[in-house]
């Protein structure tokens, strides 16, 4: 039996405190086996029906990750135009990928026509195997933080372009697409409230009694 003791905690909660979505990034390269560890580790996380729908796409071709990096330049100026004045002034100030400096990019996605886990809580809700992969994600999030090695997620894109840049099954669903690297710089808060757009808020304004 493992136990977890009050440091452990601690520094647990820290992780999550200290834990990041990064754009900005230092040029050197990930060690080698920093993403396949960091896939390993998010396999381990819950999955509906232990179906594992999460898969995972290494992304080294430049050619490719140009396209990604196109895909998201195109999407965040349509994204842009939908604000108006000040919003959109300081949306425009904000850097929302890290694409063209991550030295690791990783995309996710869902498959949906897996059998694995024989249907096992899905019947109902076919939704959470989307959110089997996202939970995936979220363990990877914290397991490189842990590494100092720092995750944006990028999602200010085109699925239906990535599908096809990445020559992916058609019954896998886009999730995200992850910059991995080394941080820039650390923080405890989060960019988007150093930056004024939005700020983190208390669990309380999330939590109703019934
Ligand atoms: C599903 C999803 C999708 C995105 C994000 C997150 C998640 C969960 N985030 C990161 C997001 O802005 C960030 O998590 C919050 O601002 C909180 O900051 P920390 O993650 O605590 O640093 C994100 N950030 C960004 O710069 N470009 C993006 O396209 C996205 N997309």
């Amino acid at each position: 039996m493992v136990e977890f003791d009050d440091t452990f905690r601690q520094h647990l909660r820290e992780l999550f405190v200290w834990r990041r979505d990064v754009r900005r990034f230092r040029s050197d390269p990930l060690p080698e086996g920093a993403i396949d560890r960091l896939i390993e580790t998010a396999c381990l996380s819950p999955s509906v029906g232990l179906s594992q729908p999460w898969r995972f796409v290494v992304v080294n071709d430049a050619t490719r990750r140009r396209a990604v990096a196109d895909d998201f330049k195109a999407c965040n100026t349509d994204a842009l135009n939908c604000y108006s004045g000040e919003r959109a002034a300081r949306y425009a100030t904000l850097k929302l990928s890290g694409l063209e400096q991550a030295p690791g990019h990783l995309a996710v996605f869902a498959d949906k026509a897996s059998d694995i886990g024989h249907g096992l809580g899905r019947a109902t809700m076919p939704e959470t195997t989307e959110y089997s992969v996202v939970a995936a994600i979220t363990a990877m999030w914290l397991a490189a933080r842990a590494e100092s090695i720092g995750i944006g997620w990028v999602s200010i894109l085109n699925p239906d372009r990535i599908h096809a840049i990445l020559d992916v099954p058609e019954t896998w669903k886009f999730i995200a697409y992850l910059c991995v690297g080394y941080p820039e710089a650390e923080c405890d808060q989060p960019e988007l409230e150093q930056a004024k757009w939005e700020h983190r808020r208390g669990a309380e304004e999330f939590t109703l009694l019934r």
